[in-house]
Order: C-alpha cells, then structure tokens, then sequence
C-alpha cells in the first residue's frame, strides 16, 4: 500500500480497474475530516464504505479534470452522503465549488493547494499537498508518461509548460501520484520523472513530436464519459 510521510494524514489509495483509475482519499487524522479525489462511478460504494469504516467525514469530492475514460463518482456520493461538495476547475461541468490556479482547501488541520496544470484538457489541475510532500498530478503527469493532447482542448506545447512550471518545479522528493496507471506502478517522484519521463525529459520541440505521433485509440467509454461528467456524473 502506498505511504505518505505525514503521520497525522489518513491516506489510501484506491484502484478502478476497468479504467485503471487511481481514486484517493486523504484526511486530518485527529478531526476525520476527508476529502476524496477521481472518485469512480462504478466504486462509490467500495469508497465510502473505506470512508466509514475509517470513521471519516467526507467534505469534498474533487475531480482533476472532465474525465474521458470513465464517469466520474462524485454525483453519487453527494447523493449517498448528503453535505458532500463537488469541486472542478473546469466552468462547464456542473460543481458546488469551482476552484482557480492557488486556491486551497482546508479539511480538518490539513490543506491542499491547486496548480492549474492544463495541456491534456484545459480545466486541470494538479493538487499539492505539501505535509504529506505529494503532488495528484491527475493525467497532466503519468509514471513515465503524461496525459494525451489529441482531445478535449489538448494542446502538447501547453502540457509541456504546465509540466515543467508547476510540477517540475516542485522539490525532487515529492511523490507524484496520477490518476491512472497502465504498467501495474502506484507512485512515482518528481525528481525521478525529470528524470526518467521518456516524454518529459526531452526538449520541448521533442515532446511535442512524440505526443503528435502516440496514435492512441480512443477511450472505450469516452462517449458515456464525457457528457455525463459535465454533469458530475448524474444525468436526468
Ligand atoms: N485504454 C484506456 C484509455 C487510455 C487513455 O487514453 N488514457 C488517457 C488518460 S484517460 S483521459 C491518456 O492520456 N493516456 C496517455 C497514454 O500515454 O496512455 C481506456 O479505454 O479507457
Ligand atoms: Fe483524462
């Protein structure tokens, strides 16, 4: 299981396996209160049970971004616990809380930040949280890889600076959690993707070329996925 270094942040890492999505729940370990980050439609239940057996009290529901490989969970668990608030960057999809580049959120004593991270749509964002020395870098930034920017306003040049200003920038040590991964990898590090990245690491002009040549189907549920995320999830 994965670890954070704050002793006091209750932390879990939770895997959808159709979609290979990451969801993660983090909380003040003395006050319960949680927040839960790409929650999946499909493991609701699996989530809030971790949420209640955890003892926890859930505030928000944040999506990095309008998914497009799956739907996204946090209309449903805003239905099965009432008080829970959406919260999105992006202003098309419907949300409580609609955050910008350096807003915040408090739960309990613990916070994270948000770096607006666009290039694989528009509306991401990566969260920091800096006790726990962890960034969610969404599908701006994969173990060894990095979102596509074939769809949904993506743009590879943009990605790029996204990248290499607001995560890259972070210290070497932080742990780069995404929102999904293909290779069966949990975690990785910022300094290990400066390194590493087989995209990231190269020259801009280079990047840009690989991402314009990754040739990569279309998502299988993209259809489903995207309307139904404008709208947290719930369609009438
Ligand atoms: N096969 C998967 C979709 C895989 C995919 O396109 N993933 C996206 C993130 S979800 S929008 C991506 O950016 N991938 C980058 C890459 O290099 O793989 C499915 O059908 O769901
Ligand atoms: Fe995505």
């Amino acid at each position: 299981m994965a670890h954070v270094c704050d002793p006091t942040l209750v932390f879990r890492q939770l895997f959808e396996k159709v979609s290979s999505t990451y969801t993660y729940v983090l909380a003040d370990a003395n006050t319960r209160e949680a927040i839960i980050i790409d929650p999946v439609i499909e493991t609701v239940d699996r989530d809030i049970k971790v949420i209640n057996d955890l003892n926890l009290k859930l505030l928000y529901a944040v999506n990095t971004h309008v998914h497009a490989d799956h739907v996204t969970g946090s209309g449903q668990i805003k239905q099965k616990l009432p008080g829970v608030k959406s919260v999105i960057f992006d202003m098309n999809a419907k949300a409580d809380i609609y955050i910008k580049e350096g807003d915040s959120l408090q739960f309990g004593s613990k916070k994270i930040e948000f770096l607006s991270t666009p290039g694989h749509t528009n509306g991401c964002v990566s969260i920091v949280c800096h006790t726990a020395k962890s960034v969610f870098t969404g599908d701006a930034l994969l173990i060894r890889g990095c979102g596509r920017t074939d769809f949904q306003q993506g743009n590879s040049a943009l990605l790029y600076d996204s990248v290499h200003s607001k995560i890259f920038t972070l210290p070497d040590d932080y742990v780069v959690f995404p929102a999904h991964d293909y290779t069966g990898q949990t975690n990785s590090s910022v300094g290990e993707e400066k390194k590493h990245n087989p995209r990231l690491s190269k020259a801009k002009e280079e990047f840009i070329k690989i991402m314009a040549n990754l040739n990569l189907p279309y998502p299988a549920q993209i259809d489903r996925a995207l309307p139904a995320n404008l709208v947290c999830g719930i369609q009438n």
